[in-house]
């Protein structure tokens, strides 16, 4: 086996279904003696039952069989999860050319005429699992951020939705946090991009570490990771993720480069929700751990905070933590100081409820990026990609600050695709960043301005 890319022929389980007791006891032993675990079944009725409950590696089927035949079988097999990526090689008597290519059509791997020669058998055998393990690789890599090992982006998004929904179905409590590298930019800047790739990869490591092996942990974004916890309250999951900040804030980095040690250390800022019992998407989710982080970072950075939608137990030292004021609070400022596309009490918190100094700020945003939709369709049609880049990640964050939550979720998902340099989506995501920006410039001028 040694050289074809598969493991010991032992790792490997083989299911042989054939009604005929002799051809079984033949296969069992060829298989046998070339190192295979065997398991046999004397009907297709059999087989569907081995298949939920044992790991099979791969399926000789014969297709001839009384009861269940090979063919529907094979039907039933492939409507199994557990058989997704299970080779399949029929065992066809001569004379049987139609329900061979049934069963290819239908998703067979191969087939065998019996009565079978054991040397191509094997090699047939080899060859589909060989198959299996790349297309296993390819898959795994497929959902894999290749710099931390971490689930990438859409893979964490898939299993962080099969969390939701079985949270949902069992009525149980789902926790949820985004974390984000503090002045990450500055560790590129400082020391090259390879050091900055080494502490991402030390970060990812601790994240490994603190969170439990059931949590989902993805990169979401360059210096961005996400956690997806359930079964987790919103107390247990504030002291994991404080936790694991500690643990980053006190790890020193080492890195070997130009023969010599490069010492530094980083932080991280993490935003924090949580949801029970309720319908919730993984979209609010990320919305609402992802306000809660962008608080955390016009806090100071360096801390976890958690989203003003959920609350903390009274044995969590509430003294201790940080609660981004609820969006949903009362609503008499914001009818009183309403401006479009803002979300008043979310601005004026960020300085700490002076609304004098909010309104400062907010004619200082209508100055500096009362221009930026034109700058930013400049930028694009120009393939400007640094100003581009630039405008729009400033645009981000200041449209966190101000309350402008609409149009910084437009901005994110344009910065997202910028930093993935997915070019062909610019014109789209900018259309409704340039609408959001409108409307909260035209409020601001209304209100202030005019
Ligand atoms: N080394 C390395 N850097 C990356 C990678 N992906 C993104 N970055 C860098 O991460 C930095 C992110 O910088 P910013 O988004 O400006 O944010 P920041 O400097 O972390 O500042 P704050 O988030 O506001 O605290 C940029 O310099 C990116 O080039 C990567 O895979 N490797």
């Amino acid at each position: 086996m040694k050289g074809h890319g598969l493991d010991k022929a032992a790792n490997y389980t083989i299911l042989a279904v054939d009604d005929a007791k002799d051809s079984l006891m033949l296969l069992e032993f060829d298989l046998a003696e070339s190192g295979y675990r065997v398991i046999t079944a004397e009907s297709g009725e059999l087989a569907l039952e081995i298949i939920k409950e044992t790991d099979v590696s791969l399926v000789l089927l014969d297709i001839h069989m009384p009861g269940i035949s090979g063919i529907d079988t094979l039907k039933r097999m492939q409507q199994e999860q557990a058989m997704q990526n299970v080779p399949v090689i029929m065992l066809s008597a001569s004379g049987e050319e139609d329900a061979i290519v049934t069963a290819l059509e239908l998703g067979a791997d191969d087939y065998i005429t019996k009565p079978y020669i054991p040397k191509v058998l094997l090699a047939r055998i080899n060859n589909a699992l060989r198959y299996m393990e790349k297309t296993k690789l390819l898959e795994l890599l497929a959902k894999t951020d290749s710099l931390t090992g971490l689930n990438n982006r859409g893979a964490f998004q898939e299993l962080s939705n099969a969390c939701i929904n079985q949270a949902q179905r069992e009525n149980n409590v789902i926790s949820f946090a985004m974390l984000d590298i503090d002045f990450f930019k500055n560790v590129n800047d400082k020391y090259g991009h390879d050091v900055g790739d080494k502490a991402l990869v030390e970060f990812a490591a601790i994240l490994k570490k603190t969170f439990r092996c059931y949590d989902v942990i993805g990169r979401v974004g360059g210096e961005e990771f996400a956690v997806c916890m359930p079964n987790t309250t919103i107390d247990e999951a504030y002291l994991a993720c404080e936790r694991c900040r500690a643990t980053v804030e006190s790890r020193i980095i080492q890195v070997d480069k130009d023969d010599k040690t490069i010492e530094f250390n980083i932080t991280a800022s993490i935003g924090i929700t949580s949801s029970v019992g309720k319908s919730i998407h993984y979209d609010e989710l990320v919305k609402n751990a992802d306000s809660a982080l962008y608080q955390a970072k016009r806090n100071g950075r360096n801390q976890t905070m958690l989203d003003g939608t959920v609350e903390p137990s009274d044995e969590l030292d509430t003294a201790d933590v940080m609660i981004v004021e609820s969006q949903n609070m009362e609503k008499t400022m914001v009818e009183t100081n309403s401006y479009p596309g803002i979300d008043y009490q979310i601005g004026v918190n960020n300085v700490l409820g002076d609304d004098n100094l909010f309104q400062e700020i907010l004619i200082m945003f209508y100055q500096d990026h009362g221009d930026d939709g034109r700058k930013i369709a400049l930028a694009i049609s120009n393939g400007s990609y640094n100003d581009l880049k630039n405008l729009i990640h400033t645009l981000k964050g200041v449209a966190c600050s101000i309350g402008a939550m609409t149009l910084f979720e437009h901005c994110k998902a344009l910065d997202i695709a910028i930093n993935e340099s997915n070019s062909a989506m610019y014109e789209g995501l900018f259309q409704p960043v340039d609408v959001a920006l409108s409307e909260v410039i035209a409020g601001i001028k209304e209100r202030l301005i005019n």
